[in-house]
């Protein structure tokens, strides 16, 4: 290994982990709708490298034929011309099969690119809401972009730049084989010998590259903690402390690289020593001295000292090349990871809901093999009715309410919608049908308009107008340059009560029957909380309501509270009557509910 390829490694497999085997996929198998082209380009690739080693013979065979000149003897001059002729013919070859097979090759790349960022985006598309958490973004932006970037890298150029490094040294050994074979054997040892020296730095490479990886990432973590964190650690004067934590990251990569450098960077350097010009240059010469002088013709040894370089100099563009092969191979398993997440089934046959009700019968649900979200739940949400989910944190109010909407699907029982599981509605019905805003509502990088107007892009500006007048936003984004087209980011920033409300503007222009809510988001900006329940009475009004609540005492008049504890509903009913009963609800209320001074609250519709 050359010591060039133990440099810094690009920063997408700085932040590598470890892909499930299932989801891992050879680079072969995304290559494989470029195959065609890449084939062409190989093929081009081989004449291009054949036709580089004609000028070199061109030379020998026009030293042999001008060689009669030194002795005062008549040369074949037409024979001189047709070498000329063939060396500028071969140059010409090669930079037509090169131009063409890069021309080719870039092509493809793009095809692929595009292709592999289309599979991606699809993909999205079809893969449950559950799937976006916090690292989505972050595996998205990876894979379509870094990742696809290192392909680039791989279709472009270093298939290409490995063909080369095989066919000109396998062709050259042949012609040197046949002119003079101990030229030739000389002109090997140096790549012999490179090839054993990479062997040797390559031995235990694959868990030392992971290790390399994973100490990479270890430092991007700490890095990123470190700046996000900054002003926190900073206000509660431990910003020593965090940075001596990133120092320490840093060393134990510097000692590991250290000890890498030891173990793998002796036989790298001297790999680049060997297979370096001057000295397979000083061994040639040498023999060709030696040979001269046992009588063997000048003009035979002289292909061995013009073509001999060839051979063990592509040595290092095979070792970045598979390089740029791991680096690839780790890519494609980070794009078989994203499009290998399950896709949310579709219904073969969607039916159409019969109504409003929501009914949730028996459902069973966990994230994953260990303890259950959900256990046993039933609930009946009635049209025009305001449900309260509340409980301790952890008790499972928000995998409920995300089952409505078919984050997930349940492991058992089921979720109704109108009389039919939101599993046989169709995506579009079921969105046209339950709305949600939730704790991490998304506002686009696009115009306020276009923001409220989401599930209605047809919805005319006086409509945008009034949904954002009743989420009380309205006289807000009048103030701003652009008005409603204000580009969020670009034209304006707002707080993140003015974005909750503007989440509502858009729930509300959307007037879906069914509504999700996560009451914490909507009161998370004290200032606005008054602004935000007038928006929330709007909301309410005429619609099946179902709210995850935080604070007891915006729900008191809900129509029905349901309390959640460990994945189960332990008790549900009204306000007062679960009061009376003195459970968990009462023990709940004493601990925060009572406390709170009540400046507004979630109206039940039928309260
Ligand atoms: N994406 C997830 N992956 C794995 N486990 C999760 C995930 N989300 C929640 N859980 C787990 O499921 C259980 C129920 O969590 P859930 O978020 O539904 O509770 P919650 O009552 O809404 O809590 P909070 O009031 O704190 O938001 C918890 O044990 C939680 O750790």
């Amino acid at each position: 290994m050359s010591t060039a390829t133990l440099e810094v490694a690009p920063e997408q497999s700085a932040v590598a982990h470890t892909t499930p085997a299932a989801d891992r996929v050879r680079v072969g198998a995304l290559l494989s709708e470029v195959k065609g082209p890449l084939t062409l380009a190989v093929l081009l690739y081989v004449v291009s490298s054949l036709a580089s080693i004609v000028p070199l013979i061109g030379v020998v065979e026009l030293t042999r034929t001008l060689l009669p000149m030194a002795w005062g003897q008549p040369v074949d001059a037409d024979h001189a011309w047709l070498i000329a002729w063939i060396v500028a013919g071969a140059l010409l070859v090669r930079a037509v099969a090169q131009f063409s097979a890069l021309m080719i090759t870039h092509l493809a790349d793009a095809d692929l690119g595009a292709s592999l960022r289309t599979r991606i985006v699809d993909h999205l598309r079809v893969v449950p809401l559950g799937w976006f958490g916090t690292r989505s973004s972050g595996r998205v932006k990876k894979a379509a972009q870094d990742d696809v970037g290192t392909m680039h890298h791989l279709v472009a150029h270093s298939i290409t730049d490995m063909t080369a490094a095989i066919v000109v040294p396998v062709a050259t050994m042949a012609y040197l084989l046949v002119i003079e074979w101990r030229m030739a054997l000389v002109a090997l040892l140096p790549m012999v010998a490179a090839v054993i020296l990479y062997a040797i730095s390559l031995g235990g490479s694959m868990e030392l590259y992971q290790r390399y990886d994973d100490s990479l990432a270890e430092i991007n973590a700490a890095t990123v903690e470190y700046a996000r964190g900054i002003a926190v650690v900073k206000a509660f004067g431990q910003a020593g402390r965090a940075h001596a934590r990133f120092a320490d990251t840093c060393q134990r990569f510097i000692t590991f690289f250290g000890q890498w450098m030891r173990k793998a960077g002796l036989s790298g350097v001297l790999m680049e020593i060997v297979s370096s010009p001057p000295v397979a240059l000083a061994a040639l010469t040498l023999t060709g001295v030696a040979l001269v002088g046992s009588g063997v013709p000048f003009i035979d040894v002289l292909p061995g000292l013009v073509l001999g370089l060839g051979i063990s100099a592509p040595v290092l563009a095979l070792g970045f090349g598979f390089q740029e092969l791991r680096e690839a191979q780790e890519a494609a398993n980070h794009v078989g990871e994203l499009l290998g997440a399950a896709p949310m089934p579709e219904p073969a046959h969607p039916r159409e809901p019969q109504g409003n009700d929501v009914d949730v019968e028996n459902v069973t649900f966990s994230y994953n093999e260990g303890s259950l979200a959900l256990d046993g739940v039933s609930l009946h949400l009635r049209p025009g009715t305001v449900t309260a989910l509340v409980g301790a944190s952890g008790s499972g109010k928000s995998s409920l309410a995300r089952l409505v909407p078919r984050f997930y699907d349940p492991q058992a029982g089921a979720v109704t919608l109108g009389g039919v599981p939101v599993d046989h509605v169709a995506g579009d019905d079921l969105y046209q049908r339950v709305g949600f805003v939730f704790s991490d509502d998304y506002l686009l990088n696009a115009s306020l308009r276009d923001n409220i107007a989401l599930g209605r892009p047809e919805a005319t500006l006086d409509e945008v107008r009034s949904a954002a007048a009743a989420a009380q936003i309205d006289e807000r984004i009048g103030q701003l340059p652009r008005g409603y087209d204000s580009v969020l980011g670009t034209d304006a920033e707002l707080s993140g009560g003015e974005r909750q409300r503007v989440a509502i503007a858009r729930a509300l222009l959307a007037d879906t029957p069914i509504l999700i809510l996560d009451e914490a988001t909507a009161f998370a900006d004290p200032d606005s909380e008054v602004a935000i329940q007038r928006a929330l009475s709007e909301l309410v009004r005429g619609r099946t309501l179902l709210v995850i609540a935080h604070r007891l005492y915006t729900i008191r008049q809900a129509d029905q509270i349901a309390v959640l504890s460990g994945g189960r509903i332990v008790e549900s009913g009204r306000h007062d009557d679960l009061l009376a009963s003195d459970g968990e609800y009462a023990r709940l209320w004493c601990a925060t509910g009572s406390d709170e001074v009540a400046p507004t609250h979630i109206e039940g519709n039928q309260a």
